[in-house]
């Protein structure tokens, strides 16, 4: 039996919930072998981000290395990337050893305030790794950092997204999590002129701890899979609209998602357990 190789390239989460941690979870959930390399570490809690040390040049290198030299992934996807030169090495892994399906979640800030990304980097980012990726998973802040463009509505939104994509980007998935409204909906468009948006009921929770990072590894693992880029994005919502509806309420402050619901729906579905006739699960998708 064959099963995809899907590396994520991140911080760890001593917490549990985001970065690594919530990457390996998801790709497990999703069918797929899950690869790490990690770039960070942070001591990190539902409280916030306490201190954070970056992996030196040498170990990240060899990382990669240990990966490139013998494994044939399917796809990649990066999280938490630190400083310049992180992201300088991660160019030169993907080129070498030709990575496909490269997912890039631009994590610039944990939701606590903490910085994940040197500001200085930022540019590195855009210059050099976002060419060579097949998506980009920007948050509003994210999306403003990157463009310079204020998003206040659905018209400032698609203006930063043409503008992501003049800068040779392939394709864009600007998540809505922190816009307002009765909808989390996010909006897809690429260098073709394909666009979509995926919407779900906006949940009332605090329990939001890592849902960026594990919805782009949703998206890597099934892409992995073979699945179109518009499927992957659809389960992947579907994924983190359950991990979300049904949190686990672990620590004290803002908790993880529940990186097993999406899968316990699926059994109990088959089960005979009609739950997605629930309104958290009304999912849309449009053209
Ligand atoms: N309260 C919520 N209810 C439903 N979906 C949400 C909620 N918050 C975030 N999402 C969804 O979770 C995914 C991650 O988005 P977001 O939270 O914006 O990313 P990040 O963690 O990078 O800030 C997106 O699909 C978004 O629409
Ligand atoms: C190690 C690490 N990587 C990434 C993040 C940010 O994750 P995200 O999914 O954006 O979740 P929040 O931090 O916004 O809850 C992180 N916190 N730690």
């Amino acid at each position: 039996m064959t099963v995809p190789q899907v590396l994520t390239i991140a911080g760890s989460d001593s917490g549990g919930g985001a970065g690594i941690q919530a990457d390996l979870k998801t790709f497990q959930e999703r069918g797929v072998f899950g690869l790490s390399v990690l770039t960070a570490v942070t001591a990190q809690n539902t409280l916030g981000v306490q201190r954070v040390g970056v992996v030196e040049p040498e170990l990240l290198s060899a990382q990669l290395d240990s990966i490139g030299s013998d494994f044939q992934l399917a796809a990649v996807k990066t999280g938490m990337l630190a400083d310049p030169f992180t992201i300088e090495r991660v160019v030169e892994a993907v080129m070498t050893y030709s990575w496909p399906n490269l997912v890039v979640d631009p994590v610039m800030v944990a939701k606590g305030g903490h910085s994940l990304l040197e500001q200085q980097a930022i540019d590195t980012l855009k210059q050099l790794l976002l060419p060579h990726s097949v998506l980009v998973t920007p948050n509003t802040p994210e999306m403003e950092l990157l463009t310079g463009i204020p998003i206040t509505d659905d018209s400032s939104a698609r203006r930063a997204m043409e503008s992501l994509l003049e800068t040779g980007v392939y394709a864009v998935l600007l998540k809505g999590g922190h816009r307002k409204g009765p909808t989390a909906t996010d909006l897809y468009l690429d260098q073709t002129g394909k666009e979509f948006r995926l919407s779900t009921p906006r949940l009332d929770t605090t329990q939001t701890h890592g849902t960026g990072c594990t919805f782009s590894a949703a998206i890597a693992a099934e892409l992995a899979k073979g699945n179109s880029m518009e499927r992957a994005c659809g389960t992947a919502k579907q994924f983190i609209q359950a991990a979300l509806a049904y949190p686990l309420h672990i620590g004290s402050g803002h908790g993880p998602t529940h990186h097993a619901a999406y899968r316990l729906f699926e059994e109990r579905k088959e089960a005979g357990v009609n739950e997605r006739t629930e309104s958290v699960f009304h999912y849309g998708h449009s053209r």
